[in-house]
C-alpha cells in the first residue's frame, strides 16, 4: 500500500484543524520522502507495520517536536521579556543584607495574612519571626499579657515557597523564602542548612526602588541593633562532622549570628583613662580613612588586651563595639578544622569595619604539661596545606584541631582585604607566648594590659552595684551599671580590699552573694578574702603535686624507651634514640631552644605553627641523655 493514498486530502468528511495538521505532515513526509526512505532503510520493520501506522507514529513524533520547539521558544522570549516587568532580587542566607530583610520584612509584617506556618521554640540565633496577631485587633480571646510572652518565646515562621505581595511606597514587593538546598559532600549525610534563600519581585522597572527598599531596611537594621551588638561566628555546616564552615561551595562563613545586650562603656571599671585611651583611638581610626589613604599606609588597626581571666578584656571588646555601632566577627583559632586557608576566607568575608575579634589567641599554644602538642606542632604545618589542597577537592579535613599556622594569621593580618578599615582585636591571658612578628606595630597597634583588681576598681564596682540613683530606689528593676553614684560605704569597702590579689570578676562574683545588702557586702569582705586565699593555697598544693606525678610518670615513660640492657648514658652510643620517632620530627621544624625556653631572633620564622613547644618539657636533643 502506497502511504500517499492517506493523503487526507482524499479522506471524507469535513476539513478540521486534525485534518489539516494531517495534512500538513503527510504532505511534509511526501516531500520529504520518509515513507520510501523507512521501506529501503528497515524494510522488515516497514513489513510488520502498516503503513498507516508508521505514518501515524511519525505524524505523532512531529507534531511533539513542534510543540516542544513552540514551548521552548515560547520560554526564551518569556525569560527574555520577565526582566521588564519586575525587578528581582535575591538574598543569600547567611550574608548580613539577608539579615536587614529578614528582620525589614517582619517589622513591616509581610506575612501578617499568611496561612502557612512554621512554629519553632526561639533561639538566640532566631532574629526575626511574625509577629502573632493580638487581641483587639479581633482574632482572639487569649490574654495579651500571654500572647506577648508567646512571642519572646516561640517563632511564627512562615512557611517556604508561599509568595506573599505586600505594598511599599506604593510598589507592589513579591516576596518568596526559598528552602535551602541540601548541601554536603557525596560522601556526607546531605542536610538542609540555614534558613533559605530570600527573593524579591519589585513590580517597578525602576532600579532606584529596589536600592531605596535595601537602604531603608539597613537603616531599620541599624536603629534595631543599637541596643545589641551582633556578633557573628564561623557557621558550622550541619552537614559536617569534619570542620566545614559556612556553606560549602559559597562565601558565607559567617553565618552564626548572636544578638548581645548592649553594654555600656562605663560598666567596663578600668584604671583611670585605660578606656578613654582605647575609645579614642578606636574612633580616630574609623574617621581616618583618607588621612590614611594619602599617607600610604594600610587602613587598617590591631588591638590586644592581655591580663589573667577575668580582668574585663572581653567586656571591653564587647562593649567597644556597642559603642562605636561595629559588628564583632569572633572566631577561636583551636577550631576544629580551620585552616590557614579556611581563615584567610573567612576574613575576607568580613566587611569593612568589622571587628575580628580572636579571643585567646595564645590558645593554639600547648598547655605546659602537654607532650601531645609537641607532636601537633610538627604535624600541623604539614597538615595545613595538605588541607587546604583536600579543601579545594571536596574532601574535608579530618575532624580534630585546628592547623593554623603563623604565617597563616600573619597573612590574614597583612593581607590586601585587611587593609578595608578593618579592625583586629585579640586577648590573651599570654602574652609572653605570643610571637615577636605577631606583636609589630602594624599588625598590633595597640597593647592594652589588664591587671588585677585595684583599690580603686573595687570602690567603683562597689558603687555600681549599690549606689543607686534616687530615682531608682525602691525599683525591683534597678541596674547595677546605671547612673550610679558614690556608696557611703565604698570607700571603706575598698580599704578592706587587697590591692592587685583577686580579678574584677572574682569581685563580682563576691558581690552578686549579696547583691541588695552593701552592709553585707562590707562586712563579709574580710572573711571571704580570707577564705579565697585558704582556697588558693590548698590549689595551689594540689597542682604542685599533680605535676609531679606527671614528671615522674614522664620519666618512667622515657626509661621504658630505651635500649633493654643498656645504661641510659650509653645510649646515645648505641644509636638508640630515647624518644618516639615523632620528637625527631620536632626537632626538625622546631627552632633550637636554649635552657630558658625562649627562641632565638633566628627563630621567628613567620611560617612557624603557632604552637610553641611547652616552656618547662624538655626538649628532643635535651632527652638524648637523660639524668641518672
Ligand atoms: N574591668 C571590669 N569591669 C567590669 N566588669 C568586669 C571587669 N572585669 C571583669 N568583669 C566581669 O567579669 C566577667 C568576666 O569578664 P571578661 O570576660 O571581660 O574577662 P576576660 O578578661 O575577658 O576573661 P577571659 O580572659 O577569661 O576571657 C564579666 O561578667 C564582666 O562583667
Amino acid at each position: 500500500m502506497d502511504y500517499q493514498s492517506f493523503n487526507p486530502g482524499s479522506l471524507p468528511g469535513p476539513v478540521t484543524a486534525g485534518n489539516a495538521v494531517n495534512g500538513l505532515l503527510a504532505n511534509s513526509m511526501t516531500f520529504l520522502g520518509l515513507g520510501s526512505m523507512l521501506k529501503s532503510v528497515f524494510p522488515s520493520l516497514v513489513g510488520q507495520f502498516s503503513a498507516s501506522q508508521i505514518s501515524n507514529t511519525i505524524k505523532l513524533f512531529l507534531l511533539g517536536s513542534t510543540v516542544e520547539l513552540g514551548r521552548r521558544s515560547w520560554e526564551w522570549i518569556y525569560t527574555r521579556f520577565r526582566p521588564k516587568l519586575y525587578i528581582s532580587a535575591t538574598f543569600l542566607d547567611g550574608d548580613p543584607v539577608h539579615e536587614w530583610i529578614m528582620i525589614f520584612l517582619a517589622e513591616k509584617r509581610v506575612w501578617y495574612h499568611a496561612r502557612d506556618y512554621t512554629i519553632q521554640y526561639k533561639t538566640s540565633t532566631q532574629q526575626w519571626g511574625v509577629t502573632v496577631i493580638r487581641p483587639g485587633e479581633g482574632q482572639t480571646q487569649v490574654d495579651p499579657e500571654g500572647v506577648e510572652e508567646l512571642e519572646e518565646t516561640v517563632s511564627f515562621l512562615p512557611n517556604y515557597d508561599t509568595p506573599q505581595l505586600f505594598r511599599w511606597r506604593g510598589y507592589w514587593v513579591e516576596v518568596i523564602r526559598e528552602a535551602p538546598k541540601p548541601q554536603g559532600l557525596p560522601h556526607e549525610i546531605k542536610v538542609s542548612h540555614g534558613s533559605g534563600t530570600l527573593r524579591l519581585n519589585l513590580y517597578t522597572l525602576n532600579q532606584g526602588a529596589l536600592r531605596d527598599l535595601i537602604q531603608e531596611a539597613k537603616e531599620y537594621y541599624i536603629e534595631e541593633s543599637k541596643q545589641q551588638v551582633i556578633v557573628r561566628s564561623l557557621g558550622i555546616n550541619q552537614g559536617m562532622v569534619h570542620g566545614i564552615f559556612g556553606a560549602p561551595g559559597s562565601k558565607q562563613f559567617w553565618t552564626d549570628i548572636k544578638k548581645k545586650p548592649y553594654r555600656p562603656l562605663d560598666s567596663v571599671i578600668l584604671p583611670k583613662g585605660v578606656l578613654d585611651s582605647i575609645v579614642k583611638d578606636a574612633r580616630e581610626f574609623i574617621t581616618s580613612e583618607h588621612w590614611y589613604t594619602r599617607a600610604g599606609i594600610p587602613y587598617r588597626r590591631g588591638y590586644l588586651f592581655h591580663g589573667p581571666p577575668g580582668t574585663g578584656k572581653s567586656s571591653t571588646v564587647y562593649a567597644l563595639a556597642g559603642a562605636l555601632g561595629l559588628e564583632l566577627y569572633t572566631l577561636s583559632l583551636s577550631t576544629s578544622g580551620l585552616t590557614d586557608a579556611t581563615l584567610q576566607m573567612a576574613a575576607d568575608g568580613i566587611p569593612k569595619r568589622g571587628i575580628l575579634l580572636i579571643e585567646d589567641i595564645d590558645c593554639a599554644f600547648p598547655s605546659r604539661d602537654d607532650d601531645e602538642e609537641e607532636m601537633r606542632q610538627a604535624q600541623a604545618k604539614a597538615t595545613s596545606s595538605r588541607v587546604a589542597e583536600n579543601m579545594m577537592m571536596g574532601i574535608p579535613p579530618p575532624p580534630g584541631r585546628s592547623s593554623v599556622t603563623m604565617s597563616g594569621l600573619l597573612n590574614v593580618l597583612d593581607g590586601v582585604n585587611s587593609e578595608n578599615g578593618k579592625i583586629f582585636m585579640a586577648t590573651t591571658n599570654y602574652v609572653d607566648r605570643l610571637d615577636d612578628a605577631l606583636l609589630r606595630p602594624g599588625r598590633i597597634d595597640m597593647k592594652v594590659e589588664y591587671k588585677l583588681a585595684s583599690r580603686d576598681q573595687a570602690a567603683a564596682i562597689f558603687n555600681r552595684f549599690f549606689a543607686v540613683p534616687e530615682d531608682a530606689r525602691g525599683s525591683s528593676e534597678k541596674m547595677p551599671y546605671e547612673g550610679s553614684v558614690h556608696h557611703p560605704l565604698a570607700d571603706e569597702f575598698a580599704s578592706r580590699f587587697p590591692d592587685n590579689e583577686f580579678t574584677v570578676a572574682e569581685l563580682q562574683g563576691y558581690l552578686l552573694t549579696c547583691r541588695t545588702f552593701p552592709r553585707a557586702a562590707l562586712d563579709g569582705i574580710s572573711a571571704w578574702v580570707a577564705h579565697e586565699r585558704e582556697a588558693r593555697l590548698g590549689k595551689a598544693e594540689r597542682e604542685r603535686e599533680r605535676k609531679a606525678k606527671a614528671k615522674e610518670a614522664k620519666q618512667v615513660e622515657t626509661g621504658a624507651q630505651m635500649a633493654p640492657g643498656v645504661p641510659p648514658m650509653f645510649q646515645g652510643f648505641f644509636g638508640m634514640q630515647p624518644l618516639p620517632a615523632s620528637g625527631s620530627a620536632i626537632a626538625s621544624t622546631q627552632p633550637p631552644r636554649d635552657q630558658s625556653g625562649l627562641e632565638g631572633d633566628q627563630n621567628l620564622g613567620s611560617d612557624r605553627v603557632i604552637s610553641a613547644p611547652p616552656l618547662d618539657v624538655p626538649t628532643s636533643s635535651e632527652l638524648k641523655v637523660p639524668e641518672l
